[in-house]
């Protein structure tokens, strides 16, 4: 069989996207746990007792094994060893133990009272689930980003990725809209003691919305079952019979590939730019995310049910925008400055999210939407132009490298968020201790912080744009070749 005339599966359109579509499935079930407590905060607080600054300790779990235990640059390496489907059904399985524990702390009320290593025993158990879950998430989503190239490297790569990206972000639509309704529904009757007297109070379930991640997530990890099969006949078509077959490496062999890989990896500079973009970009959204419903029941009046459905608008328009914004990248390039207009737009949006005026919901709505704009436009450019500095067989290293320095930023900023909220707001501190009635709180310094990230990346954005002049990665070019 000649070179001209074999068929890979991933010439057939209907085989592309039929497998971009299952593993969509575990990313779209993985993006609704990752948020799904957003909009319960000011529930965990008013049925748990949790502060702002405990609520930043669980939102920052996400971080601590991939970061610390370095679980996720261990991800990207055993990706390129080992291939996507190992990898994907491994990673997809570790999101279902994570979230089994983080459940079973959720709705395990003896665990209220206790601590343990100087924290509330059941945040310590849940952000343990959580950090568990993180791995799994992270490592499916780089294992993901290199089953997109695989399949539509010369075809249309960043589309196919923003479609991924749209299915996921779905997933963070519903953890906005969905808990509290889900918490409510699910409510029971308990008989507690207020002012000496017995009384029966309604309380919300808050782990009733992480039960159904959990289902979510046990279909997410069947339909990588499903994809398995698929990969392994792409692998199959784009075998030549008559190839030798590759001998296996030998210990010494694989160390020295790995640190191979990585030392010209970091040596990259384009590499450091698009990881800090991504830190800086990531930073300033995902950890707003945690804080948006609360953000919306503070300064703009709304009530804890309604809450989460303006912050629910962000992911909304990145269904269609980031496939769309994908598509013009394809076919017109200019990723750098799609990257760049999309921390603009950041800046713009933390900064009046800031400001102590204009505190009317239908603002709160406008801001979210060009937010939900920004989250389109660096996505879509971001992802597709990793390929374009690094060569595909480095890819799992590097996307995990990437995905390492973007967890510092999602472990740190909610952690400093929490803080801040705390220490700016002393009294709703006072009077949580006290049981009195609580005040609201000011988010200005939280929001001034999320700009300075906007405007850092802004800085970066350029410096890319530069590097990409020099060394002519291509960035500004189209991703289909003609
Ligand atoms: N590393 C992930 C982080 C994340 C947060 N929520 C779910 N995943 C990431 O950056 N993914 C790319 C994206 O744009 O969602």
């Amino acid at each position: 069989m000649t070179e001209a005339i074999r068929q890979s599966l991933r010439d057939s359109k209907a085989a592309r996207w039929g497998a971009l579509g299952i593993i969509s499935i575990t990313m779209f079930a993985g993006y609704y746990l990752t948020d799904v407590m957003s909009p319960l905060k000011p529930m965990l607080e008013s049925e748990f007792g949790w502060s702002s600054t405990t609520y930043g300790i669980f939102t920052s779990a996400y971080g601590w094994f991939n970061v610390f235990l370095l679980m996720l640059i261990f991800g990207g390496i055993i990706l390129d060893r080992m291939g996507a489907r190992f990898t994907g059904l491994m990673s997809s399985g570790i999101m279902v133990v994570g979230a089994a524990i983080k459940f079973w702390a959720i709705s395990n009320p003896t665990l209220i009272t206790d601590t343990t290593f100087g924290i509330h025993t059941q945040v310590f158990y849940a952000s343990i689930g959580f950090a568990i879950f993180a791995i799994g998430v992270e490592i499916a989503g780089i294992t993901v980003s290199k089953i997109i190239v695989k399949w539509f490297k010369g075809y249309e790569m960043a589309f196919a990725m923003g479609m991924q990206m749209a299915v996921a972000r779905l997933g963070t639509m519903l953890a906005l809209a969905a808990p509290v309704p889900l918490a409510m529904y699910f409510s029971s009757v308990h008989t507690v003691v207020e002012n000496g007297q017995l009384i029966e109070k309604m309380s919300p379930s808050i782990s009733a919305p992480i039960a159904f991640a959990l289902v979510l997530l046990v279909i997410g990890f069947i339909a990588f079952f499903i994809y398995m099969s698929m990969d392994k006949k792409l692998e199959l078509s784009e075998t030549d019979p008559n190839a030798e077959a590759v001998k296996p490496m030998s210990m010494n062999e694989l160390w020295s590939s790995i640190f191979s890989d990585l030392r010209q990896i970091i040596g990259n500079k384009g590499f450091w730019l698009i990881a800090i973009l991504c830190v800086l970009f990531y930073s300033s959204v995902f950890p707003f995310i945690k804080y948006a419903a609360d953000l919306m029941v503070n300064k703009y009046g709304l009530s804890q049910s309604t809450a989460g459905m303006i912050p629910s608008l962000l992911p909304l328009g990145t269904l269609f925008l980031t496939p769309i914004f994908g598509g013009i990248y394809d076919k017109k390039g200019k990723g750098a400055t799609i990257m760049i207009i999309g921390a603009v737009l950041i800046l713009l949006v933390h900064t009046i999210f800031s400001l102590p005026i204009l505190n009317y919901w239908y603002v709160a709505v406008v801001l979210t939407i060009v937010l939900g704009i920004a989250l389109s436009l660096v996505p879509s450019a971001m992802w597709p132009s990793v390929p374009k500095i690094i060569p595909e067989n480095q890819l799992g290293t590097a996307f995990s490298l990437i995905f390492w320095i973007q967890n510092w930023g999602l472990m740190g900023v909610p952690l400093l968020i929490g803080y801040v909220l705390d220490k700016s707001n002393p009294e709703v501190v006072i009077a949580k201790a006290a049981g009195t009635e609580i005040p609201l709180y000011d988010y200005t310094n939280p929001m001034m912080i999320f700009a300075g990230l906007g405007a850092l990346a802004i800085f970066v954005g350029f410096l890319l744009k530069r590097e990409d002049r020099i060394k002519g990665y291509g960035l500004q070019l189209p991703n289909i070749q003609k």
